[in-house]
């Protein structure tokens, strides 16, 4: 078994370098499926659920061949099945963008559910309902993979989402970009990681307008061209490194990323007191200066404010004087984590889609990560911390972020992983 292990207590101080985003790797090397020729993408996080959705397809035939350690070679042709059902494929979220590729190429898709983070109930109907209207059959098969067929035409449609949703936004633009004619996708969600698909989709020759803004409007093409194409940073490992920064009242650089997209994190840092320095690819977090204030944050879509950074600041909110409310308004059930910052001596009291905090003091404990942001919030809360932390089930963290360790001791943490030998039964003798 695999922890963390952090002596907390110490502001973090340095550089780091932001790798690059996950959401829009795992997007992208999927999309892949739908070239005509062989892609080269760089920039790729050095990060678990970039090697899965890579193996994935690989054993569906794909050529796929690590240039370095952020570069991938794909060469989809000689992917020869629509079918991807074995248990990786539920090893992750993002392996059912395989289903709008599939479709996209054979016109027919064959994939497991998928598994990513437990937040409750993760529907996919707005995915399927888009490709039903797109011409395909859709049928849950022993209630583990979903099978979409099309009797040899798929055409474009005009989708309006009943909620907005990133990964039905993502799956209908895969299918639609090789469908024949036009698809008009309403009420679409607007990510850094949409537009990143878009823009590497356009870059092979599809024709996508409109991606990052609630209207998407794709017109079929024949053929996708081969590309090398570089991923945009990750949002929300930023995120994550300007939270750790505030919450240990340090100031650190965080490189390689797009200011814009760290509007809604930067504008809640300096309303607690942090000062930010915006440049064209990095930003400067400053928590040195006055003591921190008491906020309160919404869950939005983009640009609002990322559910996926709603741990890391609830972890930051512990530590500030005062009561702050998070509202949770994209997941039901995203607050499982809780009772492990209790643990560490958080006041926090959740109510339904609400979460209350009364800042102060938090002291090391034994905690463990019940998803990957979960497991980014233990990380930041063991920095603060008085005393040693421990954080078990680190494979969740291992899923989002490159290098964790190393980018945190970078920045002065003493933070460290420990291997520790499997507990073995051992038998006993009557
Ligand atoms: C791999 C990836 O990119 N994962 C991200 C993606 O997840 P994911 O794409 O799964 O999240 P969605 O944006 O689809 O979900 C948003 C909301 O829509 C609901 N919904 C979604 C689809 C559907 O068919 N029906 C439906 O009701 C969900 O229950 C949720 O309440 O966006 C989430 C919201 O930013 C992030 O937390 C995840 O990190
Ligand atoms: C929830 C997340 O990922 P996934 O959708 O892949 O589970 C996340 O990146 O925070």
């Amino acid at each position: 078994m695999e922890k963390i292990v952090i002596n907390g207590g110490k502001p973090l101080f340095g550089e780091v370098t932001v790798s690059g985003a996950k959401n829009a790797a795992v997007a992208i090397i999927p999309a892949v499926v739908l070239c005509d020729e062989p892609c080269r993408i760089e920039n790729i996080p050095n990060i678990s659920d970039v090697s899965l959705i890579a193996n994935i397809l690989q054993d569906m035939g794909a050529m796929v061949r690590r240039v370095d350690k952020n570069t991938l070679d794909i060469d989809p042709r000689p992917i020869n099945t629509w079918e991807a059902t074995h248990d990786a494929v539920r090893g992750m979220r993002a392996s059912y963008y395989l289903l709008g590729a599939l479709l996209g190429r054979f016109h027919n898709a064959k994939v497991a559910l998928p598994g990513g983070c437990n937040f409750g109930v993760r529907p996919i109907d707005q995915h399927l309902k888009g490709f039903a209207m797109m011409g395909a059959h859709n049928e849950l098969v022993n209630g583990a993979v979903i099978e979409s067929t099309t009797s040899g035409s798929f055409h474009g449609a005009r989708v309006y989402f009943d909620t907005v949703s990133v990964g039905s936004t993502i799956n209908l633009m895969l299918a639609a970009v090789k469908a024949e004619g036009q698809t008009i996708l309403e009420n679409a969600a607007k990510e850094p990681h949409i537009v990143d698909l878009a823009n590497f989709l356009n870059s092979m020759g599809a024709n996508i307008r409109g991606a990052g803004t609630d209207v998407i409007k794709i017109r079929g093409v024949d053929y996708l061209r081969g590309v090398t194409y570089s991923i945009i940073p990750d949002q929300i490992e930023a995120g994550t490194y300007m939270a750790a920064a505030a919450a240990t009242r340090g100031k650190i650089t965080i490189r390689n990323i797009t200011p814009k997209h760290l509007e809604s994190i930067s504008s809640k840092l300096m309303e607690m007191g942090c000062e930010i320095e915006e440049y064209d690819e990095a930003v400067i977090v400053d928590a040195t200066k006055r003591p921190l204030n008491r906020v309160n944050i919404k869950t939005m879509p983009h640009p609002g404010f990322p559910t996926d950074c709603q741990p890391q600041f609830v972890a930051l909110l512990s530590t500030v004087k005062g009561t702050s409310i998070v509202n949770e308004s994209v997941w039901d059930n995203r607050y499982q984590y809780v009772s492990e910052l209790v643990r560490m001596g958080a006041k926090i009291s959740v109510e339904g889609r609400l979460a209350i905090i009364e800042g102060g003091k938090l002291t090391g404990a034994p905690v463990k990560a019940t998803d990957l942001r979960a497991g980014a919030a233990m990380v930041i809360a063991g920095l603060v911390a008085d005393g040693t932390t421990s954080i078990s089930n680190i494979n969740y963290i291992e899923r989002g972020y490159s290098d964790v360790v190393t980018k945190f001791q970078s920045l002065g943490a003493d933070i460290k992983k420990i291997y520790l030998p499997d507990h073995k039964h051992i038998a006993t003798t009557a």
